[in-house]
């Protein structure tokens, strides 16, 4: 299968965030990420093994992910294909953004990766509130409501428009071509002002819990898998310092210990905590031991 390389240049792209296994870029003036699998570097892969990766991702995406969990928190994809011109300026490009511990991978050398719909952009509806019941737990006032019925816009024109007319329950269909920016470039300006007649910004919180599970094969041991972990990332240099977090809090369904976690997630957010505002991440680094930096505080006030 050959895949036709997009014109995209590298001052066409930023750079979005990381993981072990993809470099994901924002395509500028558009809705758009391109999530480009990583390889070692100095190693190279097969173009078709690249390509066969990625369409068992989208299939995954499509037959299984999908299904289980709704088009709310899962997305189309199709595969992209960079130049390798591209690839070589992008390395050069997005270096200062990525963590010295990623720095033994790159993006692969055919520039072969999945176009999706930018998840920071997306304007979700939300048609559900919380109740808080006696025992300091919450349930969902409209329970009989699923996720699929729940109505909800994905990011497009609309998305980004005063949601004042009666919203149906059903999904857009997003566009996935985002070569052509005037659309686009029109919804970015349209962002910006509607933002005041909104009279709020748009937050995306990605979130990385983890699992809260001791470890009971090691004797004695009461501290869950993340935590040790933790301790580890800090010996190796991989964090400067523990994480305030703790899974075990987040899922003991007590308020105090929960309202806990949700702290230890702003203080030290680490890999588990990403707020975006309008696109871009709101910077974390500016916060200093157990302070949170004022644009962290901002974001804290709106989520309590
Ligand atoms: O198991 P963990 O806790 O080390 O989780 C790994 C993650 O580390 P974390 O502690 O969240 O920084 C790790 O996260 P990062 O990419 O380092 O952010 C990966 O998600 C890894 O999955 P895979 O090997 O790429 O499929 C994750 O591995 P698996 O959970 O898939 O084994
Ligand atoms: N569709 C998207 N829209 C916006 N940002 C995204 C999107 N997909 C990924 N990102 C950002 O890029 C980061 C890395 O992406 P992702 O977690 O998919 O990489 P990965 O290498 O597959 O991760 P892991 O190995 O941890 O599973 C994410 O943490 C998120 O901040």
């Amino acid at each position: 299968m050959d895949i036709p390389i997009s014109d995209l240049t590298a001052d066409d792209l930023s750079f979005r965030g990381e993981g072990e296994e993809h470099i994901v870029l924002r395509i500028k003036n558009s809705l758009n990420v391109i999530r480009l699998r990583k390889i070692k570097v100095g190693s190279s892969m097969l173009m078709t093994e690249l390509i066969e990766r990625a369409q068992r991702d989208i299939i995954f995406l499509c037959k299984v992910a999908r299904p289980a969990y709704g088009p709310l928190i899962t997305d189309h994809a199709s595969l992209v294909r960079l130049s390798s011109a591209t690839v070589q300026e992008l390395h050069e490009k997005i270096k200062h953004h990525r963590k010295g511990m990623r720095m033994h991978k790159e993006i692969n050398n055919y520039g072969i990766g999945c176009l999706c719909p930018d998840a920071a952009l997306h304007y979700i509806q939300r048609t559900t509130s919380l109740v808080e019941n006696q025992n300091g737990s919450y349930t969902s006032k409209t329970e009989e409501q699923s996720m699929e019925k729940n109505s909800f816009i994905l990011a497009n024109e609309n998305a980004m428009k005063p949601h004042r007319e009666k919203q149906s329950p059903y999904i857009q269909e997003i566009s996935l071509t985002p070569f052509s920016n005037s659309r686009t470039e029109n919804l970015t300006g349209c962002t910006e002002k509607n933002s005041s007649y909104m009279n709020a910004d748009l937050l995306c919180i990605e979130i990385k819990p983890k699992s809260g599970i001791i470890d009971f094969s090691v004797p004695n041991n009461s501290f869950c898998k993340f935590c040790i972990k933790n301790f580890l990332k800090v010996e190796k240099g991989n964090e400067t310092t523990r994480s305030l977090y703790c899974p075990l809090d987040l899922f003991s369904g007590k308020k105090n210990l929960m309202q806990k976690a949700v702290d230890g997630l702003f203080i030290t957010p680490q890999n588990n905590l990403n707020v975006f505002k309008w696109g871009p991440n709101i910077e974390t680094s500016l916060q200093t031991g157990h302070n949170f930096s004022p644009r962290w505080q901002k974001v804290k006030c709106q989520y309590r």
